[in-house]
């Protein structure tokens, strides 16, 4: 069959008669960093975090501090904005400051995390060192960030993001207490400055006492964005689309679906992005209010689908039985032995195996860390024992979603 002489609508429908709804696609596309007239509502975070960065400027010793708040409340933004303008500040007067910013839920362990370091301050050319993603043991990982460092810097600020996610390999040696104590022990001359961030507030507790005493007590936390600072948040971004394209009230009516749950700006964003991309597909030409509902439900399954990325199957069987347990008791939270059943019938209908009903209750307990779920104990009353209840904290229809949908990649 030939196709030469026909006219084909797959391809010659002319596209340019399709309305048009994106100007600057990537400024709402997620993993994009804002430039600074962009960010906003973030003044008195951005001069704290300034404060804590001056000595980095003029060579002098840094203090490291932790950066906690809920997600999407501008931690790596401001982080890597404030740095970056250190390192400017700090080229003016002469002083060459490194920046690396490092995702410890990808580099946990300490050897990867020694590496990126080390290879996102290194430049071969000029160092003639070598740094190879894999193949070396931990403590020539350091050998070369120390002499990385000492070639090329006077100061460096290393962020460390998620640092709660840096698996601590060997009790007090571990990668903090080796940055933190760099300089002090001779390894290296250059002024190390160390920003980590976590959204898990209480993880000073579980760092121990010689790292905690490197940090100071230094700490800053980022409040959750009110529904006005989301729609600033999201007027700064109105040139991703064209011109008079979004309907009037939809930013508000997105600003204030965003701050009903956390006041997360990156969801705010994803709203607005995926309901230009719902009115595209629709072939709309312009994006309204009513276009937000399939947007907020796709931003919150992108969302649990993050979180569950990276989950053991077990763990994902165990939140289907959450969710079921959900559908049919909206907002009721359930002890672990009723969820253990529910899981069970999910892993006969996957062919699985079960874990024992502790396995299952540590699995749970892990959750509740990563706003999935909520777990608390609770006492029986009189002569009941006290137990433990789970609260699914998502929409029993998106887990359901996502979880069919991890189940089919493993
Ligand atoms: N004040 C702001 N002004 C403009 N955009 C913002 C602001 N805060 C956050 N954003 C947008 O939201 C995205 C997520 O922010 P950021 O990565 O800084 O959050 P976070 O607090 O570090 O969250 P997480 O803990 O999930 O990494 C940013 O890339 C940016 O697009």
């Amino acid at each position: 069959m030939s196709y030469e002489d026909e006219y084909d609508p797959l391809f010659d429908d002319p596209q340019d008669e399709k309305p048009q709804i994106f100007a600057r696609r990537e400024l709402v596309e997620i993993g994009h960093v804002p430039s600074e007239k962009r960010i906003v509502g973030r003044e008195n975070e951005i001069q704290s975090v300034g404060q804590y960065l001056r000595p980095v400027v003029n060579d002098d010793a840094p203090s490291s501090f932790i950066i906690y708040g809920k997600t999407g409340t501008g931690k790596s933004l401001v982080s890597r904005h404030v740095a970056m303008r250190a390192r400017a500040s700090g080229e003016r007067r002469g002083n060459r400051i490194g920046v690396v910013y490092i995702d410890c839920s990808q580099d946990s362990t300490e050897t990867q995390a020694a590496c990126s370091i080390a290879r996102g301050l290194n430049e071969e050319s000029s160092t003639g060192i070598a740094v190879p993603r894999t193949g070396l043991g931990r403590s020539h990982y350091y050998a070369r960030l120390w002499d990385i460092l000492d070639q090329r810097f006077d100061a460096v600020i290393i962020i460390l993001d998620e640092i709660d996610r840096l698996k601590a390999d060997d009790g007090e040696d571990n990668i903090l207490m080796q940055l933190s104590r760099a300089r002090e022990a001779g390894k290296t001359s250059v002024n190390i400055g160390i920003i980590g961030i976590s959204n898990k507030i209480n993880y000073r507790d579980r760092l121990n006492e010689r790292v905690k005493s490197s940090f100071g007590d230094d700490e800053l936390v980022f409040n959750p964005y009110d529904a006005n600072q989301l729609r600033q948040i999201m007027e700064a971004r109105r040139d991703a689309f064209v011109d008079g394209v979004i309907e009037e009230g939809v930013i508000s009516k997105a600003a204030a679906l965003a701050a009903r749950e956390h006041g997360d700006a990156r969801k705010a964003i994803r709203i607005l992005r995926n309901a230009g991309e719902f009115a595209e597909r629709n072939g709309y030409s312009t994006v309204r209010e009513e276009h937000l509902d399939a947007a907020q439900k796709r931003a919150e399954v992108d969302r649990l689908q993050e979180l569950l990325s990276g989950l053991t199957p077990h763990t994902k069987y165990a939140l289907m039985g959450l969710a079921t347990l959900t559908a049919n008791n909206p907002e009721d939270e359930f002890r672990t032995s009723v969820i253990y059943d529910a899981y069970r019938s999910v892993c006969a209908d996957a062919g699985s195996e079960t874990l024992t009903l502790y396995r299952v209750r540590d699995l749970l307990r892990e959750q509740s860390f990563l706003e999935i779920i909520e777990s608390y104990h609770t006492g029986g009353g009189r002569g009941g024992g006290s137990y433990t209840v789970h609260q699914l904290l998502k929409e029993p229809e998106i887990v359901f979603e996502c979880v069919d949908t991890g189940a089919e990649d493993e």
